[in-house]
This record gives C-alpha cells, sequence and structure tokens, in this order.
C-alpha cells in the first residue's frame, strides 16, 4: 500500500482562495483586516517566519503590521509594543513569534495579549475558553489538522485516535477539538509517560504525532491503512552537514499508511492558513 497524500499546501491555496473573497466583501464595508507580528531578535528561521506570515497577508489582502525590537529588548519595551497593539484599531489579531530570547518572560508576552486579537489561539483565557467549549480564535496547529482532514473526508465521528504529544500548542488543544460534539472522536492521548505507545498507535484509525522525536513513528506501529499526521519539525544536520527540518513520522510508514498528511507540505502550511482565517474571523466580526 501506498498512502495518499493529504496536501497541505494545495488545501492552504484552497483555503487562501476563498478569505480573498470574505476579504473583498469586508472591504466592501470599507474594513481592512489586519495581522500584526512582533518579532525580538533576528534569528533567522523566526525572521523567515514572520516574513511567510506577511507575503500570506499580501497573498489574501489582509493589511501587514510589523513590529521588531532588538534581541537585547527588555520585558518593558516588549510590553510596550503589546500594548500598542492591543490599542490599535487598524490591528484585528496579533502574534508574537515564538520562540523569544531567553531572558524574555515567554507567559508574561503571551498573557499582554488582548484574548479578542489572539491569532494563534494560545493565549490562557482563549484556552480556557476551549476547554470549556465557548466561542475562541482556535490555536491554529490544531485548528489546521481537523480542518485538513475534513477537507479530505477523513471520518472523525466514532473514529479511535492516537494522539501522540501534550504540549499546550498542540496535543492538548487538539484533544479538545477533536472530543467536541461536532468531531466526536475519541482520543487516547498518548506522551513520554505512555507505556507501549505502539499498543495504542496500532488500535488507532487516527494517528496524529507532535512529540518533536524524528521517525518516532515507525511502520509497524500503526495497523494498515489508518490515516496518519506527522506534525513534527525538527531540525537536524545532514551528513553533508547542512541543516534541514524532519517530521516525526518515518518515511517508511507511507507503505503501510491509508492516508498521510506528510511534513513538509501537510501541517505548516495549514497553520499559516489558519492563523490568516483566525484574523479574517476577527474582522468580520467588527
Ligand atoms: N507565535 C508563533 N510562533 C511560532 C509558531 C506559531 O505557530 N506561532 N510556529 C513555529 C514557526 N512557524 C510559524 O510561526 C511555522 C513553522 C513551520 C511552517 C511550515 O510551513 N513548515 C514547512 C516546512 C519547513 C520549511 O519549509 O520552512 C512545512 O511544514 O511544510 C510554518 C510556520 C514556531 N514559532
Amino acid at each position: 500500500m501506498t498512502a495518499t497524500i493529504l496536501d497541505g499546501k494545495a488545501t492552504a491555496a484552497e483555503i487562501k482562495d476563498e478569505l480573498r473573497v470574505r476579504v473583498k466583501a469586508l472591504a466592501e464595508r470599507g474594513v481592512t483586516p489586519g495581522l500584526g507580528t512582533v518579532l525580538v531578535g533576528a534569528d533567522p528561521g523566526s525572521q523567515a517566519y514572520v516574513n511567510g506570515k506577511h507575503r500570506d497577508c499580501a497573498e489574501v489582502g489582509i493589511a501587514s503590521i510589523r513590529r521588531e525590537l532588538p534581541a537585547d529588548a527588555t520585558q518593558a519595551q516588549l510590553d510596550e509594543v503589546l500594548t500598542d497593539l492591543n490599542a490599535d484599531p487598524a490591528c484585528h489579531g496579533y502574534i508574537v513569534q515564538l520562540p523569544l530570547p531567553a531572558h524574555l518572560d515567554t507567559q508574561r508576552a503571551l498573557e499582554m495579549i488582548d484574548p479578542d486579537k489572539d491569532a494563534d489561539g494560545l493565549h490562557p483565557v482563549n484556552l480556557g475558553r476551549l476547554v470549556l467549549g465557548y466561542d475562541a480564535p482556535l490555536p491554529c496547529t490544531p485548528r489546521g489538522i481537523v480542518e485538513l482532514l475534513r477537507r479530505h473526508d477523513v471520518a472523525l465521528r466514532g473514529a479511535k485516535v492516537a494522539l501522540v504529544g501534550r504540549g499546550n500548542t498542540v496535543g492538548r488543544p487538539l484533544g479538545l477539538l477533536l472530543t467536541r460534539r461536532s468531531e466526536n472522536a475519541t482520543v487516547t492521548l498518548c506522551h513520554t509517560g505512555t507505556l507501549d505507545l505502539a499498543a495504542h498507535t496500532r488500535a488507532a484509525d487516527i494517528v496524529i504525532v507532535a512529540a518533536g522525536v524524528p521517525g518516532l513513528l515507525t511502520a509497524d506501529m500503526i495497523t494498515p491503512g489508518a490515516t496518519v499526521v506527522d506534525v513534527g519539525i525538527t531540525r537536524v544536520i545532514g551528513a553533508d552537514g547542512k541543516g534541514r527540518y524532519t517530521g516525526d513520522v518515518d518515511p517508511e510508514v507511507a507503505e503501510v499508511a491509508g492516508a498521510l498528511v506528510p511534513m513538509p507540505g501537510g501541517v505548516g502550511p495549514m497553520t499559516r492558513a489558519m492563523l490568516l482565517t483566525n484574523v479574517v474571523e476577527r474582522a468580520e466580526r467588527g
């Protein structure tokens, strides 16, 4: 068996086409959605991700608001930028690019974001709203995974899902999304303390791996025909001395799985598309 590839890049492109139409409708009401980004320091990876977000904005007609601080910025300087963005009516949602330099308090920065402008959906108030089933901006990666599966007709209702990883940005919120009444999947949340991980992944119709451990899921760990989602993205240095990104799923899994969300080209582009979606939704609310 060779898995059907669930192409996140193509699906994200479809979503961006749909967003372009919604942005045009907003323009007719005199509203231009605005996404803000806060970048501290000059890490090349973070700069590339922020540039990518602004390219995405330009593609769909969202206004870009860029705030940059030097690597040695103080917490007070960062607070000031966040306070400004909270008050800026042109900014419907914004993100603080992570990771922040080690001397800054990330949790404090995330908590300073106005929850109604939290484009990443990672503010504790919004994660709390998600737990309680209230309306809230949803975290982009979990939302992107559910959207990708839905658009490729992967049945979630009644499905057994093994979710590997309990982090606050993917594993935990994704478990909450998948167990909402609208999705109705049955989720086993696995983590580093799970005994016999393979027994859980083999019993699952859908295996989602967000552990940050390259090649963690091997072909013998899934049932033939299962759907596999690779959320891992770890930078490794190859034999040629060059850096590259690798996922949590061993390439041989593609020979056994029925469907595979690959890395690259799967969850990453969907995460970016959901960030834009969160901003457009905020602008539509007025
Ligand atoms: N505030 C945030 N900070 C960070 C986030 C985030 O969602 N919010 N996630 C990552 C970086 N990131 C976006 O910021 C991001 C990472 C990877 C991709 C992506 O599309 N990756 C490609 C493969 C790698 C590549 O080609 O560069 C893929 O999966 O196809 C998008 C966004 C940390 N910080």
